[in-house]
Formats: structure tokens, C-alpha cells, sequence
């Protein structure tokens, strides 16, 4: 593969966390809005969180992630925190209102089982393709369950996209393999116990999913207009 993987942490709650994204270079930083996580971080924690990056020289894009939101769920948490753009659990119908309303790119969430469950339309900036949920979950992401990666090895993705769902710094590399995702994105994988970061394993997977010899993300800073994000 040529170029480095694009990688998203999803979920941080804490400082070191953040500090961990920036020192490694992550691509995206995600803050979960979605109160019955355990990742969840209301918009005035954001906020203090954001703060870090901004005060960093290099600064992951920050994402929020929504699940079948109110307008004024989204409008509280960019009162408090600089979100570049919205990952949405929703039908795409309202998702394309929501991404009307604010104007932020959008990531859509896609839950796949197979490859017949891959989307062949590509409304949204980004598709975050992942596992379905099992049917116990209590939340339709973040449950540290995988897909049989290589069912996108094949798809033509009508968007860019990215591969989410049960990674770990100990099988993304794999996962990269054989299903051919240029950009991951984890948030249990790299956790101590559920909404706490680990920063070492946060290491270990932005090295896993990245080529060895790449000093340079493939998504760097001065190139992430809306297209990148
Ligand atoms: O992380 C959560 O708690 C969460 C809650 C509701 C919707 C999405 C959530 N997380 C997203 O799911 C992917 C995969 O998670 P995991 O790596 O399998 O734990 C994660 O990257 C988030 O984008």
C-alpha cells in the first residue's frame, strides 16, 4: 500500500487521550454526543477537550458523533466545540437534512453484515462502514465487534469511506489488508476499560495502521479542505 492510512480515535473522554491523538498524529478525534455511551462527553467537556488541540501545533480534525439527533441536540454541541463534521446514526433522508441544517460535512454511518449490505450511493462526505450491532446492544456503535473485513475488498465505493468495528492495534493491520480501507476509525480497541484510553495502545494502533516508513499522514493538515474530511 502506498501512503500512510488515515486513522480516527473515537471516544475520548479524557486529556491524555487527546495529548496521545495529537502526539501520534491522528487524523480525526471523535467526541461522542450520545448519552447512553460510555465514550459520551457532554458539549462543555468538548469544549475543554477541544482546547488542547487547539492549542496544538498540530491539530486532528474533531468529529462529532451523533445517534438519531434533535437539531438542537447538534446546535448545543457546536455552541461549545469547533466540530469539523458530523458522524451520524441515522436514515440518510435524515441525515441530509441534518448536514442541510448545519452545513458540516457529513459521515454517514453504514452497518454492514455482508457485502450486499454495502452502500452503491455516496451522498455523504464520508460512509463509515461497520459492523451491524448485535442484536443485544444497547448502542449501534462501539461494541468491539467485527465484519469479515474483505467483503469491501471488491466494492465500489461511491464515496470515500472508512472501515470501523471491533479494530484493535493487533489485527487493524490485517484488517487494512484485506479489506483495502484507506482511512480506520476504533474506539473500544484502544480503551482500558469502556470511555477510558489507553494512550499506549493508541500508539500501538496509529503505528499498526500505518505504513512504517511514512513520516506524513495521506490526510495531512494543510490539506483537509471538506474533500479530505
Ligand atoms: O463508541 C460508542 O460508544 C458509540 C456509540 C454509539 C454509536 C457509535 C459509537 N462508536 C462508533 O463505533 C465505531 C466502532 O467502535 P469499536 O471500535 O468497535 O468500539 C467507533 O469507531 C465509533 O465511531
Amino acid at each position: 500500500m502506498s501512503g500512510a492510512v488515515g486513522v480516527k480515535i473515537c471516544g475520548l473522554t479524557e486529556e491524555v487521550g487527546v495529548a496521545a491523538c495529537i502526539e501520534c498524529r491522528a487524523d480525526w478525534i471523535g467526541f461522542n454526543f450520545f448519552s447512553r455511551s460510555p465514550r459520551y462527553v457532554t458539549p462543555e467537556r468538548a469544549r475543554g477537550l477541544a482546547a488542547i488541540v487547539k492549542a496544538s501545533a498540530f491539530q486532528p480534525v474533531i468529529v462529532g458523533l451523533f445517534v438519531e439527533p434533535s437539531e438542537q441536540e447538534i446546535e448545543r454541541a457546536l455552541a461549545h466545540a469547533p466540530l469539523a463534521a458530523m458522524q451520524l446514526y441515522a436514515s440518510p433522508e435524515r441525515a441530509l437534512v441534518l448536514r442541510e441544517r448545519f452545513g458540516l460535512p457529513t459521515w454517514l454511518s453504514c452497518p454492514v453484515s455482508d457485502a450486499a449490505d454495502l452502500p452503491a450511493e455516496g451522498r455523504f462526505e464520508r460512509l463509515v462502514v461497520e459492523s451491524r450491532p448485535p442484536k443485544d446492544a444497547t448502542r449501534p456503535g462501539g461494541n468491539g465487534v467485527a465484519f469479515p473485513w474483505a467483503i469491501t475488498a471488491d466494492w465500489a465505493a461511491p464515496s470515500p469511506w472508512m472501515l470501523a468495528g471491533g479494530l484493535r492495534p493487533d489485527t487493524v493491520a490485517q484488517a487494512i489488508a484485506e479489506s483495502g480501507a484507506v482511512a480506520v476509525d476504533v474506539a473500544s480497541g484502544v480503551e482500558r476499560s469502556p470511555g477510558v484510553k489507553d494512550p499506549h495502545a493508541i500508539r500501538r494502533f496509529i503505528a499498526a495502521a500505518r505504513d512504517e516508513n511514512a513520516t506524513e499522514s495521506a490526510f495531512p493538515l494543510e490539506s483537509r479542505g471538506d474533500a479530505a474530511i
